[in-house]
């Protein structure tokens, strides 16, 4: 069905994986998802609706009472299989995710080993569920908390993160006892289902994980409006996320919401700003800027400015904007056209309320979705792009003189999921990193994302974290034992 050259061509499916079966839709409607670098068909997937929904869902639930009853240990080793054979196949799962996706080879590369790494991480976790005892309030009573699966839980995910947004979903809620349907995003939806592929292979058991392809509002209102769904947990958009905790309230479901971000970056007077610089350009071009914890807002102290700013701009500049596929690519064309006009229109109103361009600025001579790697210097808070999540790769730089004013500033938005300063002062680091209100802080540091530490944000970013000891406890419920003697 599509001209991708794999090892093993069955990981390419074009049905979706429900209660262990391989089906189409009903309707037989199809999505047909694109390669954004060249325009060429991937692959089709069944456009489900609700009904199917429900057929997984309550697959899911016929699942749970074997699969939460099985031992912590035995559900680790059906993960571990599951992360083996994910590694195992990680140059086939990464050509498909940049066919469907966009992002450089290596990228993808590294998005497969980071999305195995929350497999393994849960894996080893699932030994790991303890409860507490509590000392009785009186001689005669003793407290026990047991923590158990909550059950059948949904999980929503976006195009930017085609396999690890589903993993470090996946992960914990199969490692806790929890049996999962996910929904994937229709523009990425081959990296799901190659993931089931490989799960079946592992020894999953049918029904333990769904996966859903189709409308996002038939499926989405399904998995919230569904009573036997105990949990859904998204990562997408701010405004997709609102709509979804609304719809979740009629249920009063358990929530984990990982939402968008507008992440300052910060350098002070005193930063190494060669470190700076190259943090600055992991964070910001990483996944041609499209992803929830990019640089959004450059902030640089005036010492510094005007250095920072040029070395910055000399570097985006090397950066080379290839079809993701090609040798060598580090920008690949943005997701989709709707992308592509929001990051001009950006630019448009920075540029007419006095920034200037220091490098880049304009659609790619490669034409498609291909944007130059762009910086804004003379950037303000006046400006939208100083409010609004960028998603491609234009960084805009804001001068600042003192601390106090560098805080005040990167607080002032809405979103709180990462931050990122850089400075050498340590009295000045503590200050800093206790006063942002983020969840994630990069101190001269700016790839952050790890399995081990607990990923998500404070205010409109979201709530719940992910991977980490932490991250098993979203799909855990606490039940005190009060016994009497
Ligand atoms: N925090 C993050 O990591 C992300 C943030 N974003 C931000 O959101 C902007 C828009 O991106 P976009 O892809 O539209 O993100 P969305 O939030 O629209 O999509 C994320 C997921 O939600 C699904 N979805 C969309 N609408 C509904 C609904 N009503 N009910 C249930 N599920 C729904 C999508 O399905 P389908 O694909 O079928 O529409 C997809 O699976 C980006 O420019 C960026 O700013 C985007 C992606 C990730
Ligand atoms: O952008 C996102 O959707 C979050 C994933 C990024 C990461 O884990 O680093």
């Amino acid at each position: 069905m599509s001209s991708l050259e794999l090892k093993d061509a069955s990981l390419l499916r074009g049905d979706c994986f429900i209660a262990g079966e391989w089906r189409n839709a009903a309707s037989g409607k199809v999505i047909t998802v694109t390669n954004p670098a060249t325009g060429a068909q991937v692959g089709v997937v069944p456009s489900l609706s609700a009904i199917e929904t429900r057929e997984a869902i309550d697959g899911a639930n016929a699942a749970l009472p074997a699969w939460s009853a099985r031992t912590g240990k035995e559900r680790a080793a059906i993960l571990r299989r599951w992360f083996e054979i994910i590694m195992a196949n990680q140059d086939d799962l990464a050509a498909i995710m940049t066919a469907e996706q966009g992002k450089p080879l290596a990228e993808s590369r590294g998005e497969i080993a980071y999305a195995a790494s929350y497999i393994e991480w849960f894996a080893e976790e699932a030994k790991r569920i303890y409860g507490d005892t509590i000392p009785g309030f009186s001689a005669d009573r003793r407290i026990v908390v047991l923590k158990q699966p909550i059950g059948v839980c949904a999980a929503i995910t976006p195009w930017n993160f085609p396999a690890a947004m589903i993993t470090r979903k996946a992960g914990p809620a199969l490692a806790a006892g929890c049996t999962m349907v996910v929904k994937p995003a229709s523009q990425t939806p081959l990296s799901a289902l190659a993931l089931c592929v490989l799960a079946e292979r592992a020894g999953v058991p049918a029904g333990v994980l769904s996966c859903v392809t189709g409308s996002a509002r038939e499926i989405g209102g399904e998995l919230t409006a569904n009573p036997i769904v105990r949990k859904l947990s998204f990562t997408g958009s701010t405004e997709v996320g609102k709509v979804l905790l609304k719809q979740c309230a009629d249920t009063v479901k358990r929530t984990s919401m990982e939402l968008g971000g507008n992440a300052p970056f910060i350098v002070f007077d005193d930063a190494d700003l060669d470190a700076a610089v190259e943090g600055a350009i992991a964070s910001k071009y990483r996944n041609a800027g499209q992803t929830c914890v990019c640089a959004n807002r450059l902030f640089a102290q005036a010492g510094i400015y005007d250095a920072f700013v040029e070395k910055l701009s000399r570097r985006v500049a090397t950066l080379r904007v290839a079809d993701g596929a090609s040798e060598g690519a580090e920008i690949g064309p943005l997701i989709d056209e709707a992308a592509l006009s929001k990051v001009e229109e950006l630019i448009e109103d920075a540029v007419g309320r006095g920034g200037r361009v220091t490098v880049g600025g304009k659609r790619h001579a490669l034409g498609r979705t291909y944007f130059e790697p762009t910086v804004i210097a003379g950037a303000t808070p006046e400006m939208d792009i100083f409010r609004e999540e960028i998603f491609g790769p234009v960084a805009p730089v804001i001068r600042f003189d003192g601390e106090a004013e560098a805080i005040r500033l990167a607080n002032s938005t809405q979103y709180g999921l990462a931050a990122y300063f850089y400075g050498r002062d340590i009295s000045r680091v503590w200050r800093v990193a206790e006063a942002l209100e983020f969840g994630i802080v990069g101190i001269n540091q700016g790839l952050i994302s790890t399995e081990v530490a607990p990923f998500g944000g404070m205010k409109e970013s979201g709530n719940g974290r992910e991977g980490s000891k932490y991250g098993i406890e979203d799909y855990l419920e606490l039940k005190y034992l009060c016994m009497g003697i």
